[in-house]
């Protein structure tokens, strides 16, 4: 994936990456936000509703080889996975369309994002970084929340503890764009959700587990057996905003399914390849288009800036 010509996009990503660094320290080698990862492999089979929606080649073909890869919130690669700031959890879904083809599906389980834009969510880090508990009040974060309706709205969203990362649901939250074979242009959103069903802990429950129980849960879960997901869509109704990651859809629009994606292993060598997998938010491939939603050209510019510098660095933790 190349990086855009827009060097002012490309400022405004290393600014973020900066402010990242700043709020959680430099740790070479991981991601400075979802630095706690673990990957894991299977496959994506499609419904026949996928390959009516867009000719992509995962929707199309019978079976395809995915990479996935689960995290916790934050640039802290050891934070406990007890710690509420490990949520929102994240699922980073590689389909693997052939020898260094892929598309990719990049969500997190709560259903939205604090702002509209990268400029509005650097202001966000920036407030976070200079409110420190010595703070006086009103501290920036609090001004900022203040002038933020959609900000405030995503920080007081309940953020619970998923028993597994195999009982999560994940969101995609930025609509994507569909092209049928005819010519039929829909969009949707990505709801990744778990077959086991939604599980989560109770408070007294979290303070039981362990620092590393979602990391160890999910290894031993998926050598007991497979792990299985419903990819579905939430398809926008006409006149729906499509372009702004903090306004919802009515629940009623319709959701369609597009298939499952069922994990059987874990990856050999994973931390290696965690350092080197660097996953992609716009589609590229066939029937699929971002839409013209401002964060989806940031973020592909953001983790391809973070991923080769993730990938030239030695690993120290
Ligand atoms: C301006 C908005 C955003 C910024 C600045 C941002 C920043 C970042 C950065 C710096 C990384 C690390 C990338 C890497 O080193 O490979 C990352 C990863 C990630 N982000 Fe975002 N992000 C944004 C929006 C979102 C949204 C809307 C979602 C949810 C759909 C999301 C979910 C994730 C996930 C799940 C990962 C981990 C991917 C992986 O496993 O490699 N981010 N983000």
């Amino acid at each position: 994936m190349p990086l855009p010509s827009d060097e002012k996009l490309v400022e405004l990503g290393n600014e973020l990456i900066k402010a990242f660094d700043g709020i959680f320290g430099l740790h070479p080698g991981f991601r400075p936000a979802h630095a706690k990862g673990v990957l894991l492999t299977g496959t994506f089979m499609p419904t026949a509703e996928a390959k009516a929606l867009a000719p992509a080649p995962h929707f199309v073909q019978q079976a395809t080889p995915v990479t996935v890869r689960f995290s916790d919130s934050t640039g802290l690669p050891q934070i406990p996975d007890t710690d509420g700031n490990a949520n929102p959890r994240g699922m980073a879904i590689r389909f693997n369309l052939g020898e260094h083809v892929h598309t990719d599906i990049v969500a997190h389980s709560t259903d939205g994002f604090p702002t509209r834009t990268g400029g509005e969510f650097l202001e966000f880090l920036k407030a976070v970084a200079t409110s420190g508990p010595d703070t006086p009040s009103p501290k920036p974060i609090e001004v900022f929340l203040g002038g933020h309706p959609a900000a405030l709205k995503f920080v007081q969203t309940p953020k619970p503890f998923p028993v597994s990362f195999g009982t999560e649901d994940y969101f995609g939250v930025t609509a994507m764009q569909f092209t049928s074979e005819a010519g039929e242009v829909k969009f949707g959103r990505y709801q990744i959700v778990p077959k086991a069903g939604v599980a989560r802990l109770s408070d007294d429950e979290v303070k039981a587990k362990g620092p590393n129980y979602s990391f160890d849960e999910i290894k031993e879960r998926v050598a007991a057996g497979p792990v299985a997901f419903e990819v579905k869509l939430q398809v926008a109704g006409p006149g729906d905003v499509v372009d702004d990651a903090t306004i919802h859809w009515p629940v009623e629009r319709p959701v369609i399914s597009l298939g499952t994606v069922v994990l059987d292993a874990v990856v050999a060598d994973d931390a290696a390849e965690q350092q080197k997998i660097i996953f992609d938010p716009i589609p590229r491939c066939a029937g699929i288009e971002p839409s013209d939603d401002p964060l989806l050209e940031l973020r592909a510019a953001i983790y391809l800036l973070s991923g080769r510098r993730r990938r030239a660095a030695t690993q120290a933790e």
